[in-house]
């Protein structure tokens, strides 16, 4: 109890500092990542001319001070042993992962019939069902928690029957492209080599789910030999996935009554038994620089995903991070607002949470905005977005 007051009190004071637009404040505590954070924030200290004073709550960066909120959320508890590993966002993620149950054993069971009949099928066929599982994978990004501040989100409904619906509201589709890309190295792969297709999650819950479908599919169709998946080290933005969440959701599935979703859980709990499926933590992934400064700032980190043949970025925190949240015309091409990030053919699979987006068609943004002036935050529009050689 004595811990809780204390965490309780910890986070009294932050809110209190949000409120009233306290100066951003130095980490106190010795973690791995302290040193980085205060270094941050003294970068951004010097973007100020002297009359501006402190970074403050309302004036900094939405991406710094954003991250900085949960970073202090952390903060607050590990400060208070012993409740030091408690996630504060735990309940509601297991809560978006419990009452996405009728949706859940629909794809699980799709996944299953599919692994039986991939033998089967033809090339526009296996094409067909890849593109199938990757928008189900970007709708899988809607059910995020902080969008609607930890209020539920599930999936309640089956997905799978909506896909053609919501085409039209696949603002830039490179599925193609990474059609193209798998097929290609599935054709030219010698006996003995690799495929690797390296998977930057975001929300636990539903998304993992409709991430994790992707990933087996894409082994046992043969588009890659290897999948590697970086989660969060600590709770972030309410429902990321933490090492914790990948491992309770593949047990819970494995532990499942329905026969093909328990059959999934097996399955996945075997590929990362086998190193078919590899989790990677780093601490990069809850800072708040943009990845254009991963190359510096966590150079094994980057060397790391040079070695994936294609790289998938799951959901919105990830795009503007690719971005640099910066106020980019909608035009301009994706290569350039990743300012030099490119270790390896990447892609954005993006719920449109935040108002950013490039790589539009001259005045495709404009007519959004025209017709819809929230288009950008709401989560209903999403992108395939490709860069890499062609
Ligand atoms: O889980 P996602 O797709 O990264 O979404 C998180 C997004 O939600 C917000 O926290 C609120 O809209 C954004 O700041 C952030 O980009
Ligand atoms: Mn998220």
């Amino acid at each position: 109890m004595e811990a809780e007051k204390k965490a309780i009190s910890l986070l009294s004071k932050l809110r209190n500092e949000m409120q009233t637009d306290k100066p951003i404040i130095p980490l106190v505590e010795k973690f791995a990542d302290t040193d980085i954070w205060n270094q941050y924030l003294e970068y951004q200290q010097s973007l100020l001319n002297e009359s501006d004073g402190k970074p403050r709550w309302f004036y900094s960066p939405w991406l710094f001070v954003e991250c900085y909120m949960y970073r202090r959320i952390h903060e607050a508890v590990i400060q208070s042993p012993p409740i030091d590993d408690f996630d504060v966002f735990r309940e509601s993620k297991e809560q978006n992962f419990f009452e996405s149950q009728e949706s859940i054993i629909a794809l699980c069971t799709h996944l299953q019939e599919l692994m039986k009949t991939i033998e089967d099928l033809d090339e526009n066929q296996l094409k067909h069902e890849f593109f199938k599982l990757l928008q189900i994978s970007l709708w899988g990004n809607k059910c995020d928690l902080s969008l609607t501040g930890g209020e539920n989100s599930s999936q309640k409904t089956n997905i799978m029957n909506y896909l053609e619906d919501l085409k039209p509201f696949i603002l830039v589709n490179d599925m193609e492209h990474l059609w193209s890309l798998l097929s290609n190295c599935k054709k030219t792969r010698e006996k003995e080599s690799i495929t690797r297709v390296d998977i930057v999650l975001d929300n636990s819950g539903f998304e993992l789910i409709t991430d994790l479908i992707l990933a087996d599919f894409l082994l046992f169709s043969n588009l890659a030999t290897e999948i590697h998946f970086y989660g969060k080290t600590i709770p972030w933005f309410v429902s990321d996935t933490t090492i914790h969440d990948f491992n309770w959701l593949i047990d819970e599935v494995k532990h499942s009554n329905h026969k093909w979703v328990s059959k999934c859980g097996a399955d996945w709990e075997n590929y990362v038994k086998t190193g078919r499926w590899v989790y990677h933590d780093h601490i990069f992934w809850t800072l708040p620089h943009e990845f254009c400064a991963m190359s510096q700032v966590a150079p094994d980190l980057y060397a790391e995903l040079q070695k994936a043949h294609l790289i998938l970025f799951k959901g919105d925190l990830n795009y503007r991070k690719l971005t640099g949240d910066r106020k980019w015309e909608f035009t301009v091409p994706f290569h350039q607002a990743l300012t030099g990030f490119h270790p390896a053919p990447l892609c954005s699979i993006r719920t449109l949470k935040a108002e950013i987006q490039v790589g539009l068609q001259p005045g495709q943004g404009e007519q959004l905005a025209a017709s819809e002036p929230n288009w950008l935050t709401t989560g209903k529009y999403g992108i395939f977005q490709f860069d890499g050689p062609l």
